[in-house]
């Protein structure tokens, strides 16, 4: 498809020019805002399934020129939704070495440094993640918000790896490792609604979940995230960072956000 980025002319404000779901409803991200939430008692814990991989798997890790993505197994999959979606990919966005605002989703307006997506497909329904993607209940995508911390040796496991796909279609393969420690305490804690893919082509296909807790990396992992990538080929003289590669908020309209937690 036509190309597009974080800014400039080919930037989100003109996203809608060649994809036009991105101008569309139900789009992602939004802001969580308070007034918008709404306890529901029916939302069970987010159970996952076959989450720990066995280290003689093997991912691959890529630079696709907008995110760092970790292909999964699709034996991976979420148990506790009403379809069961089996595992795809996880990616990440971030804002930059010295802006530590680059989470997608906010709440009450507060970015976080970055954000990790889960991305998972309605198996179920559709034989593969392309099938499924522009279905109305095509995708379930998990959401944690990423904090500045604690080192997370979880996240070491790939992040270690970032300078062999520093620019754009580069990919190598990694062992595999418990993707379940990627995930935050409390999956029973989580915002719920309707939305969008974040990039083109915006379908609005996704079940989002977002916990309410984020992960912490350490200040030098996030650098490291921030700062190793480019957007561009490695043969391009002009080298292009890979950074700020986050969505703004968009309007909620009336969508309600289901909330798993009283307070
Ligand atoms: N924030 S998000 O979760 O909406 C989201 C992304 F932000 C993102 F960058 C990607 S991507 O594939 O890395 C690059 C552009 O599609 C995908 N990729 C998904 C969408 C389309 C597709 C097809 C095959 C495999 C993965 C994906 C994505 F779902
Ligand atoms: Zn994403």
């Amino acid at each position: 498809g036509a190309k597009w980025s974080y800014n400039g002319p080919d930037g989100e404000h003109n996203w809608s020019c060649n994809y036009p779901f991105c101008g569309g409803a139900f789009q992602s991200p939004i802001d969580f805002q308070t007034h918008l939430l709404r306890y529901d008692s029916n939302l069970p814990p987010i159970q996952v399934q076959n989450y720990n991989l066995s280290t003689n798997e093997q991912l691959t890790l890529s630079n696709n020129g907008h995110s760092v993505q970790l292909s999964l197994p699709s034996h991976m999959y979420i148990s506790s939704l009403p379809h069961k979606y089996s595992a795809a990919q996880l990616h990440f966005h971030w804002g930059s070495s010295n802006q530590l605002t680059g989470s997608e989703h906010t709440v009450n307006g507060k970015q976080f440094a970055g954000e990790m997506h889960v991305v998972h497909f309605n198996s179920d329904k559709y034989p593969n993640i392309s099938m499924a993607v522009d279905k109305h209940d095509g995708l379930a995508v998990l959401g944690v918000f990423i904090a500045i911390g604690e080192f997370n040796p979880a996240f070491e496991k790939f992040f270690k790896y970032l300078n062999g796909i520093k620019y754009r279609d580069q990919k190598i393969q990694v062992p595999a490792f418990n993707i379940h420690a990627l995930l935050p305490s409390h999956l029973d804690e989580y915002y719920r609604y309707d939305g969008s893919l974040t990039t083109p082509p915006c379908y609005p296909s996704v079940l989002w979940t977002v916990f309410r807790r984020p992960v912490t990396i350490s200040q030098k992992q996030f650098l490291a995230l921030a700062t190793a990538l480019y957007a561009s080929y490695a043969q391009e003289s002009a080298t292009v960072p890979l950074h700020g590669n986050y969505r703004k908020p968009q309007l909620a309209d009336n969508r309600v956000v289901l909330v798993s937690f009283k307070d």
